[in-house]
């Protein structure tokens, strides 16, 4: 089922189109990772789904709800993480938590219950500091527990790692995907690796359009590369296998070769008594995937104005 479908949504800033009729659909129980650079829209989006902002075009809805500008209706579903999360620096998290609680309306037993499982979650149980002393890093980590506090169908992140040194990256990642079971996550970012660690499914927006949308494993195994990179152990082998066969060099001792032209290669290495260190088969990265996508859009795009 899906929690979120996006119809042709448009956002107009000013004479700035920055959404430009988007189409999205939200499985359950998915760890979506919303890509794109900075000023693609996904704060935007993000917004849009919380009914944040007044969208000019199309519709969103979560499950059958219809999401309104101005109505918080649908936000019973979701919780949110926004990308500079603001606090009482003055409280400690328990006391911040019980404040989020008493304005999402829970009962008081309910909260305290929830405070404690959750600052576990986030490993803040034992913190008694005020807010005002936290690392950015913990400071995500109580935001992701406030966003959870109402027990939502979806978690909304906007950029939850962007500022973060590799370990606060990693505590924030396993913490979303530990959730996935109880929660739908949806989170931006611009760090694809992050994408790739712990999503399902990957949106690529870039310039208010989707380019991509889909599960990673089946976007991976349709774009899958057909590459081999051969290492050898003297530079002027690599340099003469590249010449020869008019191959890159990757660096000065690794070559890049189709598959198709492997064997070939590997008969004339062994004629020639060339060694080599490694043979590996050439993994795509999101990341390689993500530009080679951005880059054959803006070829198509360059290519059709020239038609016009
Ligand atoms: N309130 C606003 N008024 C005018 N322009 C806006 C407003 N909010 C966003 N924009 C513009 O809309 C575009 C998309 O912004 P948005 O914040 O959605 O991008 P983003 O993908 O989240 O980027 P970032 O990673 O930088 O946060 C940008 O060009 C931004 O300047």
């Amino acid at each position: 089922m899906q929690i979120v479908t996006i119809q042709n949504l448009k956002k107009i800033f000013k004479d700035k189109e920055v959404l430009k009729g988007i189409n999205l659909e939200i499985p359950e129980n998915s760890i979506f990772g919303f890509i794109g650079k900075n000023g693609a829209g996904k704060t935007t989006t993000m917004k849009s789904i919380l009914g944040l902002l007044k969208v000019d075009e199309g519709s969103i809805k979560i499950y059958d709800d219809i999401v309104t500008f101005g109505e918080n209706k649908t936000n019973k579903y979701i919780g949110y993480l926004p990308d500079v999360p603001e606090f009482y620096r003055f409280m400690n998290a328990r006391e911040y938590l019980k404040l989020c609680g008493e304005a999402l309306g829970l009962a008081n037993d309910i909260v305290v219950k929830r405070t404690e499982e959750l600052l576990t979650l986030v490993g803040l149980a034992n913190e008694v500091s005020r807010i005002k002393g936290y690392s950015r890093g913990m400071k995500q980590r109580l935001g992701i527990a406030q966003a959870l506090l109402g027990k939502p169908k979806l978690l909304i992140c906007d950029e939850p790692t962007s500022a973060l040194d590799p370990k606060g990256r990693k505590e924030i990642l396993d913490i979303l995907s530990s959730v996935k079971n109880e929660t739908t996550v949806l989170f931006s970012t611009h760090i694809l690796t992050d994408v790739e660690r712990i999503c399902t499914h990957v949106v690529f927006l870039d310039e208010g359009v989707i380019k991509l949308q889909g599960k990673i494993d089946e976007i991976k195994k349709m774009h899958q590369s057909n590459e081999y990179i051969i290492q050898f152990l003297d530079e002027n082998h690599a340099k003469k296998i590249s010449k020869r066969f008019e191959l890159d060099l990757v660096n000065p001792i690794e070559v890049k070769v189709l598959v198709q032209k492997l064997n070939e290669v590997l008969a004339y290495m062994i004629k020639e008594n060339i060694a080599f260190s490694k043979i590996e088969f050439l993994e795509k990265t999101l990341e390689s995937f993500y530009l080679e996508v951005i880059q054959k859009w803006s070829r198509f795009y360059h290519f059709s104005r020239k038609n016009y």
